[in-house]
C-alpha cells in the first residue's frame, strides 16, 4: 500500500548556486519526506559570493506553471519566495485564490544577503495589497519587517508592534525571524497568531554559511504544513530543522556558503 503523499509547492526564484530559491525548497521538501513542485517567477545567476544577474520570466511562463500544477496535481500547501515584480505578485494571488490554497505561506525575499534587489521597490504595495491578506503564514525578517510596517525595529516591543501590525493586513500568523537580531547568543524568532505571542529560540552559531536560512526555514514550515500540522508544530521542527543546517555546515564556496539540508535527517538518523 501506498502511503498518504503530501504534496508542496513553491512559488520562488531560481538560484543557480542551489543554497537559496527554488533550490532549498525542493531539497527540504524532500528531506522532510514532502513531495516538491515549482514555479518559477525568475531565473538568478548567483553564487556564494553573490548575485551576478538577475532574469525575470513573463507573468504569462508564472501563471501557466502554476494553472498546470493546479488543474492536476494539487497542491496541500504553498510557499512564496521571490516574486521580483507587481504584475508576477497579482498574478500569484489570482492562482492562489482560484485554487483555493489556504495553507499558504508567504516569504516576503526582498534582497540577497550581498544587497542584491530580488523583488522592484515598487512592488512591495502589491505585496501588502494582494498577497499577505491570503497568508496563513509571513515570515519576514526583521527588515523585511521594516519595509512591510515602514517601522524601525530595535527592541522586542517594535518587533511586537510590527506583528500586530502585519496580522491586520491579513496575515493570519505572523513570524518575524531574528537572524538579524544579536540578543544574548541566540537567534529568536516571534510568532504571533493575533492573541498571543511565542518565541522559538536556538542557540546562535557563528559562522558565514548562513546562505539561504530563510528560504530553508520558511519551505520547512510549508512542508510540515502540508502534512497538516499545526502552525506552532510547523515552526517548531522548521527552528530545528535550520538550526541542524546552520550547525552542520557544508563550507563550500568562495564566500556565503549554503546550509547543510540533509542535517536534520542525519541528526535522527545517527
Ligand atoms: N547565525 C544563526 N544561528 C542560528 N540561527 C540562525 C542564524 N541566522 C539565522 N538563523 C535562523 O535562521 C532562520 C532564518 O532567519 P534569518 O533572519 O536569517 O532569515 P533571512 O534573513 O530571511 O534569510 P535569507 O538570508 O535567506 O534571506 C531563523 O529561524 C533564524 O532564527
Ligand atoms: C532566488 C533567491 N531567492 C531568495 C533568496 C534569499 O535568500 C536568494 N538569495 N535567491
Amino acid at each position: 500500500m501506498v502511503n498518504q503523499v503530501y504534496k508542496a509547492l513553491t512559488i520562488a526564484g531560481s538560484d543557480s548556486g542551489g543554497g537559496a530559491g527554488i533550490q532549498a525548497d525542493l531539497k527540504t521538501f524532500q528531506e522532510l519526506r514532502v513531495f516538491g513542485m515549482s514555479a518559477l517567477t525568475a531565473v538568478t545567476a548567483q553564487n556564494t559570493l553573490g548575485v551576478q544577474g538577475v532574469y525575470p520570466l513573463s507573468v504569462e511562463a508564472v501563471e501557466q506553471q502554476i494553472e498546470s500544477i493546479g488543474t492536476d496535481l494539487g497542491a496541500d500547501a504553498v510557499k512564496t519566495g521571490m516574486l521580483f515584480n507587481a504584475d508576477i505578485i497579482q498574478a500569484v494571488a489570482k492562482k492562489v485564490k482560484q485554487f483555493g490554497w489556504r495553507r499558504l505561506v508567504v516569504d516576503p525575499v526582498m534582497i540577497a544577503k550581498g544587497g542584491a534587489p530580488l523583488l522592484q521597490e515598487a512592488a512591495v504595495s502589491a505585496l501588502k495589497t494582494h498577497l499577505l491578506p491570503l497568508a496563513m503564514v509571513a515570515t519576514p525578517n526583521i527588515p523585511e519587517a521594516e519595509v512591510l510596517t515602514g517601522m524601525k525595529i530595535r527592541t522586542l516591543e517594535d518587533r511586537q508592534e510590527a506583528a500586530k501590525q502585519l496580522h491586520k493586513i491579513g496575515v493570519t500568523y505572523v513570524v518575524i525571524k531574528g537572524g538579524h537580531d544579536d540578543v544574548e547568543n541566540a537567534a529568536v524568532d516571534l510568532l504571533y497568531d493575533g492573541r498571543e505571542f511565542s518565541y522559538f529560540k536556538g542557540a546562535r552559531i557563528e559562522t558565514r554559511h548562513t546562505h539561504g536560512t530563510g528560504c530553508t526555514f520558511a519551505a520547512a514550515v510549508t512542508a510540515e504544513l502540508a502534512k497538516g500540522r499545526s502552525v506552532h508544530e510547523a515552526i517548531k521542527t522548521a527552528k530545528a530543522f535550520i538550526q541542524a543546517a546552520i550547525e552542520n555546515e557544508l563550507g563550500i564556496g568562495n564566500g556565503h556558503g549554503p546550509t547543510n539540508h540533509w542535517a536534520y535527517r542525519q541528526k535522527w538518523m545517527s
